[in-house]
């Protein structure tokens, strides 16, 4: 798309990806999403602010060598959907300074072979003048890897946050103006890129505080001219506090353990008590994740396969125990056709997670008139500890 200015001699330089549908290889993305990059020409100097990934790099390298110029080029983040392009801008630009934090150095050159002389690097609180507009350049270390910055310009009120806030939408909108469809975007961002740091990020918005912020401009999605929303957002999804949800990954081959969470979410839904459940053989695990934001309980749900959880299950744990969610308590329900380690084998695969495990339900075969009950009683065992820690 063509460059699009926000304010005066400030623009938007990205790329839209319209298609991609997978990031990291790992999280779906189900409407595309986009690179931003952003032109500020001061009086004096002109800098460009992050580049976009690099198999879309060719034609918006076309853009950017139509610039009368580029004398510095800030890197808020080392990894390549955002500084992919840096060499190549250089090659086109080759007086331009690289501008980043003393970590971000280190890593550009290790990860993109960038040469040591073309980078500068800047301390926290560090400012740049391009004549009548400043750049101050403020660490966010662990938003999410631990050379990250962000740039505030005082002139414009304007915070270039990179990742932090961001959200995966390719849209021909420079601005939010969905906020709902956004807000989905932004917590699935969230969920999967910055929980597993949250207390570093609460750390973060709080550094963010003293300035008087009017647009957020983040390197993925639309700009945000409304801030507080998103500000509020991340402020809630940060919280200890979780909610009054039950999260319920699972899986089942013929049907036991199905009928066994059945059980469970009317048991749960009967105490008042929200649950959401996903098969994971249909799931989408960014959905997963954005449920995990909330989760105060998490149910894991498996039958025993060759002596432990089925492996889609282990796999859901795995993801649940790396992204960190501040859930309280966990259990594992399913079913067995003679034994194995499934309960063993689960409980020690999450040793990120701050949970108290609550007395597992595990039948053989198809479930019992007592595995219901136990079922029943571990719905009471939840409901009585959400009401007790006050998960609203
Ligand atoms: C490939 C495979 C391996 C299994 N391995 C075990 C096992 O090691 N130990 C066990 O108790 N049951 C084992 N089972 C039996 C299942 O756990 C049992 O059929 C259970 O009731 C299936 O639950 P579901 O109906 O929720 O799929 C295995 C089943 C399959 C298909």
């Amino acid at each position: 798309m063509h460059k699009r200015t926000i304010k005066d001699r400030i623009h938007w330089i990205g790329a839209v990806d319209w298609n991609r549908r997978l990031f990291d290889s790992l999280i779906p993305l189900p409407d595309g999403t986009t690179y931003n990059a952003y032109l500020i020409e001061g009086s004096e100097k002109t800098a460009l602010l992050d580049t976009v990934d690099p198999p879309l790099a060719e034609p918006w390298l076309a853009r950017i060598a139509a610039e009368p110029k580029i004398d510095y080029i800030v890197s808020h983040h080392a990894e390549q959907d955002h500084s992919g392009a840096i060499g190549q801008v250089l090659e086109r630009f080759p007086q331009a300074k690289v501008i980043t934090s003393p970590k971000a150095k280190a890593m550009l050159m290790d990860l993109l072979h960038l040469p040591e002389a073309a980078i500068v690097t800047v301390t926290d609180g560090e400012t740049l003048s391009l004549g009548d507009k400043t750049l101050q350049f403020i660490h966010t270390p662990w938003v999410h890897w631990p050379e990250t910055m962000v740039t505030y310009v005082p002139e414009d009120q304007i915070l270039f946050s990179c990742d932090f806030f961001g959200s995966h939408i390719a849209s021909s909108d420079l601005y939010v103006n969905d906020t709902c469809r956004v807000y989905e975007a932004a917590k699935r961002y969230f969920a999967e890129i910055m929980m597993p740091f949250r207390g570093t990020i609460e750390k973060n918005i709080a550094k963010l505080k003293p300035y008087d912020i009017r647009i957020i401009a983040p390197s993925h999605g639309q700009i945000y001219d409304r801030p507080e929303w998103i500000m509020e957002a991340y402020a809630e999804w940060v919280s200890a506090q979780p909610r009054n949800l039950v999260v319920l990954p699972y899986i089942s081959m013929h049907g036991s353990t199905q009928q066994m969470v059945d059980h469970l979410i009317d048991a749960l839904a009967d105490r008042d008590v929200r649950v959401e459940a996903y098969d994971l053989v249909v799931t989408d695990i960014g959905k997963l994740a954005i449920s995990l934001v909330d989760a105060g309980t998490i149910v894991v749900g498996t039958p025993t396969v060759l002596a432990g959880p089925h492996p889609v299950a282990a796999y859901g744990t795995f993801l649940a125990n790396a992204l960190r969610p501040k859930a309280r308590f966990l259990s594992i329900i399913g079913s067995y056709g003679w034994g194995g380690k499934t309960v063993e084998t689960l409980a020690g695969m999450i040793p990120n997670l701050k949970v108290e495990v609550l007395d597992p339900v595990l039948c053989k075969g198809q479930p019992t008139v007592q595995a219901f009950e136990a079922l029943d009683r571990l719905a009471d065992a939840i409901a009585a500890k959400h009401k007790e820690n006050g998960f609203a």
